[in-house]
């Protein structure tokens, strides 16, 4: 599927036809992550197989609706299930959404995912902020923004040595202290693979040679194309499990583990997220 301009606006127009909510954030969840979307007030709710030219998530944890609402005061549209390249989904199909929030006005994309950790010193439970990512599929070729430009979303150069906006980590990082839970706070870089299979222990010791503090199979497509069109980002990488990197080990990657230490977690990430929300300008 090619998508155009007048793809993104007619879902943006769709959108706006039946809500008359105007978001100025968005906030994409991560696997079993998407109970925040529960904590919005004055729910409009799409299921994605209603909206025009939206693609459908399949993965267990990833609901696969879009929710508009009212967070701290803050107006906001929630992700409740994200798209994978893994899925079949091609680079555009997986970013389609945030070309249609930037549409809808929404200046600040939040992210969250599951992830496995690979620094030592992280532990399960661990929520990292994002302060940098590794796009290994778009170093060797799998970039969303790769064909012609779409210079009304933005240029075709585009620089990333400031994709994750230090302003707002730095309002997050004040944000966890005031919450109390600077001890499971990390910071770190993300890796970006495709996926469906987790490492090896091979693949782990390489990545952690590469500077990732951790890696999952999601957020780098999406943080690339809301750069590309403007939008400031703030990212977290729930630790789910620590990659395997000791030939000995009996630990076992698995999206069970996954899902059950989202649920461990959720509500003290969803806390952070929100005390966030409400402090956005
Ligand atoms: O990145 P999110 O969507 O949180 O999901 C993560 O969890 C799944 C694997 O367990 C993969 O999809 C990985 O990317
Ligand atoms: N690639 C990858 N993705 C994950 N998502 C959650 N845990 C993991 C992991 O260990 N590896």
């Amino acid at each position: 599927m090619k998508q155009c301009y007048e793809d993104y606006e007619a879902t943006a127009d769709w959108l706006r036809s039946k809500t008359a909510q105007r978001p100025k954030v968005a906030i994409i969840c991560g696997s079993g992550l998407g109970g925040l979307a529960e904590l919005l007030h004055n729910k409009v709710v799409f299921p994605y197989k209603d909206i025009p030219l939206f693609p459908q998530t399949t993965v267990e944890g990833h609901q696969g609706q879009l929710v508009f609402g009212t967070l701290e005061g803050q107006q906001c549209v929630c992700m409740q299930g994200r798209f994978h390249t893994y899925e079949g989904y091609d680079l555009k199909q997986v970013t389609y959404p945030v070309r249609v929030f930037s549409l809808l006005g929404v200046k600040t994309l939040i992210l969250t995912n599951a992830s496995g950790g690979l620094n030592s010193s992280y532990k399960v439970g661990d929520i990292m902020l994002i302060k940098d990512q590794i796009n290994l599929p778009g170093l060797v070729g799998n970039n969303p923004l790769c064909g012609p430009n779409e210079d009304r979303f933005g240029e075709r150069f585009l620089c990333m040595s400031d994709a994750y906006d230090s302003d707002l980590i730095a309002l997050a990082q004040q944000t966890a202290e005031e919450q109390g839970i600077e001890e499971f706070m990390q910071k770190g870089v993300y890796c970006m693979v495709s996926g469906p299979t987790y490492e090896s222990v091979t693949e782990g010791r390489a990545l952690r040679t590469l500077g990732a503090d951790t890696v999952g199979m999601s957020t780098a497509l999406e943080v690339v194309v809301a750069r590309h069109c403007g939008l400031r980002v703030l990212g977290f990488s729930l630790i789910t499990n620590m990659v395997v990197t000791e030939y000995d080990s009996k630990q076992r990657a698995n999206h069970a583990e996954v899902l059950e230490t989202t649920r461990m977690r959720t509500q003290v990430l969803e806390g952070l997220v929100t005390k966030i929300v409400a402090k956005i300008q």
